[in-house]
């Protein structure tokens, strides 16, 4: 296995390095290191409270980091505020959706483009129907926000991140609380994206099916530490993985 740090200072990736998270006593992160790649899709899977979301918020400068470094394309960003971050090409979208409810589908999507850099309102209008026809509701374009059903919404948060021009694209449960017919949408758009657009996917997510269909690679968490790593088939069979999710689902059950 490549140690992250042999790459960080390759373009093209994004690369964690010992990443610790603390929340008082409780290490929510506790010294992940990973590399994510332009093109690639990475799922980021664990139990509840592994600390998925804590480190996609430590990743795009939401939260604090409490120790580690993150690299992109060769530059150091650790510390860094999170729209110093989305200008290095990093996008997120969360998982409960966050739009402005009193504007349009096209106006949330043109406010994600303008606030990525200095681009005239004209190119941030292009972009954003661009991104609502990648994410196949540019239908939706003049409807307001608060309109939308939650399947809809979710389209809405990643042609927010799209429209950004991401090169690191960072979904947090995009397919929460998806149908099945939806979640199947999902899942071409995303390859269509990688495909077309050639940006790197990290996608956290809890349906099993999506992310083994989807990802090239996946990264396990369990109590915010790194416990397997590996291609779908790899890490479906490692007893670690296998013990986390039994473990989960009996203290659930
Ligand atoms: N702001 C915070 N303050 C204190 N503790 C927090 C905070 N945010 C997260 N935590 C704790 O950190 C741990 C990791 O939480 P996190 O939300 O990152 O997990 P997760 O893997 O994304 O979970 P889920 O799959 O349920 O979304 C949990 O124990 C959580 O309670």
């Amino acid at each position: 296995m490549t140690s992250p740090a042999d790459g960080r200072g390759a373009t093209g990736s994004l690369v964690a390095i010992g990443v610790v998270k603390t929340f008082a006593a409780l290490r929510a992160v506790d010294g992940v290191s990973l590399t994510f790649n332009r093109g690639e899709i990475l799922g980021l899977i664990g139990p509840n409270g592994s600390g998925k979301t804590t480190l996609i918020n430590v990743l795009t400068g939401m939260l604090h980091i409490t120790a580690g470094e993150v690299w992109v394309n060769g530059t150091n960003i650790t510390g860094w505020a999170p729209h110093r971050i989305a200008r290095v090409g990093l996008a997120r979208t969360f998982q409960v959706v966050r739009l402005f409810h009193e504007f349009s589908v096209l106006e949330n999507v043109e406010v994600a483009a303008l606030s990525s850099g200095r681009i005239p309102r004209r190119e941030a209008t292009a972009r954003a129907w661009e991104a609502l026809e990648r994410v196949g509701i540019a239908h939706l374009a003049p409807w307001p926000a608060a309109a939308l059903p939650q399947g809809e919404e979710r389209r809405v948060e990643i042609a927010r991140a799209l429209a950004t021009a991401p090169e690191f694209l960072l979904l947090d449960e995009p397919g929460a609380g998806l149908t099945e017919p939806e979640v199947e949408t999902l899942l071409a758009t995303l390859s269509t994206i990688r495909r077309d657009l050639g940006c790197g996917i990290l996608i956290v997510d809890h349906d099993m099916r999506l992310i083994m269909r989807l990802c090239d690679r996946i990264h396990v968490l369990n109590y915010g530490r790194t416990i397997a790593e590996g291609t779908p088939d790899e890490v479906r069979r490692e007893p670690a993985v296998i013990e986390a999710y039994l473990g989960a689902s009996a203290e659930a059950g």
